[in-house]
């Protein structure tokens, strides 16, 4: 998943832009970039590395302009390589940098098209390059360059593009543009701040960005919604595509976003709570006279609904784990040797908060199951009597398509075996996991009860339909083994 902002300010916006980063980080630790706007002059820096590694001053004070986008990346297509950092750029029409969330289902088709069709070379593998250029081509179409011809463009890539997109943009001589995918698979915000200038606004994946830049949360882009914010802080908007069903994608409230976010007006730290309470519920269910003597979060995301848990259950809280500060997300890392190596630098158990006790171990999912094999080992190690293992998640069992890297369900620890099985792999003595209609209804909460969700990792339904032999084509481009060959 990568992190998304854009914004057009009364002054200079690249360090907010910056700031700004640097509360996405977690949505991307692979690359950075910030795309600046003055005038006839676009700016991009962009690198691999964290946002903090990427900007130093020199490059920073070179970014000058008061519209402008940013971009921290999880590669999801292509390499990982610096060629394939975002912001893109293309010269013609006027000049347009982009960045985007989300995943593409028909980039193939797309690359082809644009090539034959509209006469323009992607030069990566990054499906986010082919939807610029899809972007560019439709915009070229128009005789003006207006807003009302920047909604147009959108409704072209509505109608060519299928799959998961958020989308910042910066067009010379035009302004911000912003859009969302017609199902809403992945999150954008917009947000507003007065100055003693003027307005300015602001869209990001995640409310928290608008929160420590000062912007007021205005409300989440619509699905299939176009914004437009000229330089003179004008906003326009409007609906780009027929209506579809509303999917906004369940990973976020699971695993990806930050707690202190609103997604879809819900507030991820209250549905990771609700999912505790429903887990707790569900362990009451089966056990009533369970012997667990500890709940113990594995941090940092199943942090919320551990503590539920263990309300619902009415046993203890502990930390039992320290988590390492300086080591990063472990699941979005891309390769399966880099995250089995990490979890042990990054989590070190407090033997006597297991020694002699049945502990209750609580991860918000297990997806390959690196994390959570080690863990239950670390905690027997450490001298737990008796090792469960909840997951706030129910069992990953296909492909995720729209923006987080899971392509292969041979790298999924719940594909092809049942819940017993998968319990006797990672070694623990129960492993308990929550429903999917729980998740949903712990997610959507008691004020949008009808919200339907992307849940296709879970579910192996997925909202845009997916052309035959799909699957095994993502399979040979971006299993855990090709993407070893490719980088060697
Ligand atoms: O089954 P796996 O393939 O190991 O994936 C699931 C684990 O990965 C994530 O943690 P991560 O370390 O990425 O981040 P966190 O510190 O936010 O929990 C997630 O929270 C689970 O702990
Ligand atoms: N996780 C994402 O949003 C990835 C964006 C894009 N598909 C890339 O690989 O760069
Ligand atoms: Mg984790």
């Amino acid at each position: 998943m990568c992190g998304i902002v854009g914004i057009v300010g009364t002054s200079e916006v690249a360090a907010a832009l910056y700031d700004g980063l640097t509360v996405l980080q977690h949505r991307g630790q692979d690359a950075a970039g910030i795309a600046v706007a003055s005038g006839t002059v676009m700016r991009v820096h962009k690198g691999n590395g964290l946002v903090r590694d990427v900007f130093d001053s020199k490059s920073m004070d070179l970014l000058q302009g008061r519209v402008g986008i940013a971009h921290c990346r999880y590669p999801t297509a292509g390499s990982e390589g610096h060629d394939e950092a975002q912001p893109f750029y293309v010269n013609s029409p006027y000049g347009i940098a982009l960045a985007h969330n989300g995943n593409l289902v028909n980039t193939e088709q797309l690359r082809q098209q644009v090539f034959e069709t509209d006469r323009r070379n992607v030069n990566t593998q990054s499906d986010s390059e082919v939807l610029l250029n899809v972007f560019a081509h439709e915009l070229d179409r128009e005789r003006a360059l207006t807003p009302e011809a920047a909604f147009r463009a959108v409704e072209g890539v509505n109608r060519r593009a299928k799959g998961g997109y958020a989308v910042v943009a910066t067009v010379l001589g035009l302004g911000l543009v912003a859009f969302r995918d017609p199902h809403g698979i992945r999150p954008l915000v917009l947000g507003r701040r007065e100055t003693a200038e003027g307005v300015e606004y602001a869209v990001a994946s995640e409310s928290v960005a608008l929160d420590i830049l000062g912007f007021e949360r205005l409300r989440d882009v619509e699905p299939g919604e176009g914004i437009v914010i000229t330089p003179r802080g004008e906003l326009h908007h409007r609906q780009c595509a027929p209506q579809q069903p509303h999917a906004p994608c369940i990973f976020e409230y699971v695993y990806f976003a930050r707690p202190d976010s609103m997604i879809e007006n819900i507030s991820v730290h209250k549905a990771r709570m609700r999912m505790g309470v429903t887990l707790g519920e569900k362990i009451l269910r089966l056990r009533p006279d369970h012997d667990i003597d500890t709940v113990i979060p594995i941090p940092d995301t199943s942090r919320d609904a551990a503590l539920e848990i263990s309300n619902t259950l009415g046993v203890k809280y502990r930390e039992g784990f320290i988590k390492n500060r300086y080591v990063g997300r472990t699941f979005i890392m891309p390769g399966q040797g880099e995250r089995a190596k990490s979890v042990k630098r990054k989590l070190n158990p407090i033997p006597l908060e297991f020694r002699n006790r049945v502990v209750l171990l609580v991860d918000d999912s297990i997806v390959r199951g690196t994390t959570s094999k080690q863990i239950v080992q670390m905690a027997r190690d450490a001298g737990a009597k008796k090792v469960y293992l909840a997951s706030a998640a129910p069992p990953v069992r296909y492909p995720n398509i729209y923006g987080i890297d899971m392509p292969s369900v041979d790298e999924l620890v719940a594909h092809n075996r049942t819940e017993k099985e998968i319990e006797e792999f990672l070694g623990c003595d129960w492993l308990i996991y929550q429903d999917l209609a729980d998740l949903e209804s712990a997610v959507s909460g008691p004020k949008f009860p009808d919200l339907r969700f992307d849940s296709s990792c879970f579910s192996g339904e997925y909202v845009t339909g997916i052309e035959p032999g799909y699957f095994e084509r993502l399979q040979q481009l971006r299993s855990d083994e090709a993407k070893k060959k490719r980088r060697a």
